[in-house]
Parts: structure tokens; sequence; C-alpha cells
């Protein structure tokens, strides 16, 4: 039984382990969540796959009415190669059961990314609000369990946006963590606790270099440079396509001058970061490790991010052979997290039926 008191057909270690990873897991593969059908509606006409991509290109070029049959083969490549990936990476809140029966006698501990997962993205860096009812959802989420946010954004503007003391607070991807500067259940700290920050002897070099990419960008219409403390992105986002390049070269340019800094991509933003070894993965386990949970069976983190520097913390939940990573993503991506869940909004109804999951375990009584 779980604790929810229904049988789950699948084994209790099957979804602590990435359903995806063929040495690990040892039921047979999910089928496709229930969503897929209802996802496939929500495709969107993209670039053909491979060489058809190309293929379709030429046809839509040389004949309407074999552009819109070309157009068709194309989405109908993609469906497939989507309904496949939701095989991989079937929806949290399909597997929501299975899910959270391989909790059962472990300690949750969630990790949520900020950008794409908790707010849309959106154009401008510095309006990307999170919903009343979102912060609520993460409030309740924080009251059951230790929740940290784990972001590429400057800590204090992560937490001007999150606006929940309770939280731990992990800022330039993992660089600046912090725990709760209200004293919570899950830590005995009064407040404002566990700090950490391994590359502040990156500070003066990042102020240098941020400076450098303000003046060096300002010609690019629809750019923008954000301080992120212990690293800049440069957003590219409003930029028009055919100065990418232009920019991308001037940002390289800057660089070149700082072996000790290196250039990452995320969604439409360039991220100039530290070399050390340093990254949201090794923020999860720096976490975990504060919290008590270091080379533990009992704990089962769950950690939700859309982005690439997302996957550093998926690849750790895989190492350990523990927890459950989830992506999130309208569409099929390369990726180390087993799940899936396609907006913030999904995102928003996995936390609220966690806690309520959690809330009638508690009230149900142990047979
Ligand atoms: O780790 P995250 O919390 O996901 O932060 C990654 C980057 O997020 C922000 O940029 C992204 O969101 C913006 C607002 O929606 C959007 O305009 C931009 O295109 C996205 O890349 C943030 O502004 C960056 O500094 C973070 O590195």
């Amino acid at each position: 039984m779980t604790k929810q008191g229904m049988v789950v057909p699948v084994p209790e270690a099957a979804v602590a382990v990435p359903p995806n990873s063929a040495p690990l897991f040892q039921y047979p593969p999910p089928r496709a969540a229930p969503g897929v059908a209802v996802r496939k509606k929500c495709l969107q006409m993209g670039a053909g796959a491979g060489r058809i991509g190309g293929w379709v290109e030429s046809m839509r070029a040389s004949s309407p009415t074999h552009a819109k049959a070309a157009a068709a083969l194309a989405a109908g490549v993609e469906e497939e190669r989507y309904a496949a990936w939701m095989v991989k990476h079937p929806s949290a809140l399909a597997m929501f059961d299975q899910l959270v029966a391989a909790s059962k006698g472990k300690q949750i501990v969630v990790f949520l990314d900020y950008d794409g997962t908790l707010s849309p993205i959106v154009d401008d860096p510095d309006a990307a609000y999170m919903s009343d009812t979102m912060r609520r959802a993460v409030r309740s989420v924080a009251k059951h369990f230790p929740t940290a946010i784990v972001s590429g954004r400057c800590r204090d503007k992560v937490f001007e946006f999150v606006k929940l003391a309770e939280l731990y607070y992990a800022g330039s991807h993992g660089m600046d963590i912090k725990g709760p500067a209200k004293g919570s259940r899950h830590t005995k700290a009064k407040g404002g606790g566990v700090l950490f920050q391994p590359a502040s002897q990156f500070l003066p070099m990042i102020e240098q270099v941020h400076d450098s990419l303000v003046e060096k960008t300002k010609c690019i219409p629809g750019a923008k440079v954000e301080n992120n403390k212990f690293c800049v992105s440069v957003h590219f986002r409003c930029v028009d396509e055919k100065s990418w390049i232009t920019l991308a070269d001037m940002v390289k340019s800057v660089l070149k001058d700082y072996p000790k800094l290196k250039l990452t991509q995320g969604r439409m933003v360039f991220e100039v970061r530290p070399t050390i070894k340093w990254d949201k993965g090794k923020a999860l386990e720096f976490l975990l490790e504060s919290l008590g949970y270091a080379d533990c069976t009992d704990v089962l983190p769950v950690y939700i991010g859309d982005d690439r520097t997302d996957e550093d913390a998926f690849k750790v939940l895989r190492k350990r052979g523990q927890g459950v990573g989830i992506l999130v993503s309208k569409h099929p991506k390369d990726t180390c997290a087993s799940y899936s869940l396609q907006e913030p909004a999904e995102v928003m109804e996995f936390l609220l039926r966690l806690v309520e999951w959690e809330r009638l375990s508690k009230a149900r009584p142990k047979w």
C-alpha cells in the first residue's frame, strides 16, 4: 500500500531511479503517460528532424502545395519524436502516485529552479514575476519539506522575486548559497545559516567583465547585460537574429582576456561564469549535506528545472541513483531528467499535489 492507501503496480525503488537509464532500473519502461494525447495537440510546427528538415525547406520554397504536404509530414515526424520522448520522460503528474510511492520512509527535499520553472519566460528579465498562486504553492511545499531555490540569477534578485524567507537560496548557478533567513523547522539555525560562496575571489573580475560587456554591447539594440554577482548574463532574446553572431563575437572578444572565465549558453542568453568546478549539481549535493543527508539512503531529492544548467543537478541525481529529476519543457530535449512537466502551471499543480499527498498521508492512520 502507498501512503495514499492505493496499490501501486511498480516496486518502490523503481521511481526513485531514472526510468530512462538502462542499468539503474529494473522495471518495465513506463508506458506513454495519459497526458501524451493531449500534449500532442500542443505541438508546434518546428523544424523537421535532421535531413527531413532541409528537405521540407526546399519543398516549401519550390511549391505551396508540396509545402503543405511537407509541413504535415514534418508535424507528424515531430509528433512521433515527442511521443517517443514522453515514453522516456513521462509526465510527473501522470506518474505522480508511482513517484511518491518511492518516497516511502524517505525525507523529500525539494529543489526548484526559478526562470521557466516558477515563472514564465518573458522578454524582460527584470519582469519575470512569479504569480501569487505559485508563491502560495511554494510556501506550502516549504512547510512540509526542506525547499531550495537554485537559480542562475543573483541570490538577492531571485529572493526579490520569490519573497519567501523560509527557503534555502542558491544563486549564481549555485555559487552563492544561503539558508533560510527565517527559522524553519527544517534547520536548527535561527536564521541566516549556511552561507557558502566558493567563487568569492572572482568578484572583482566579474565586476570588470560586466562593465566591459555593457560598454561593448551597447551598440546592439535589444542586448541586455545582467550582473548576477558571481556570473554575468548577456541576453539576446530581444536582439535581431542577424546580430546574434556579432554579439557572440563581442562577448568572446571580451572573454579572451579572462582565461579563468568560461562561456555557456542558456535560453537566449550567454552566461559568463568562473571556471571553478561548481554548478547546480554541486549546490544540490552541498545542500543535502547541510541538511544532514550526505550519503543517505533515506532521502528523496526532487529537482525541477528547465534549462541546460539544471542538467548538472539531474546528472547528480542519476549518479546517486536516487531522487527525481523533472525537466520543464514542451519540446523533446536531451536531458538526464527522468520526468517532465510542460510549463510553470504544471509545476504548480505538481507542487500542490505533493502538499496534498503529504497532508493526507499524515492524517491517515498507520496500520
Ligand atoms: O537558473 P534560472 O533561474 O533558470 O536562471 C537562468 C537565467 O534566467 C533568466 O533568463 C531567462 O529568463 C528571462 C526571463 O524570463 C528571459 O528573458 C531570458 O531569455 C532567459 O534566459 C535570467 O535573467 C538570467 O540571468 C539567468 O541566468
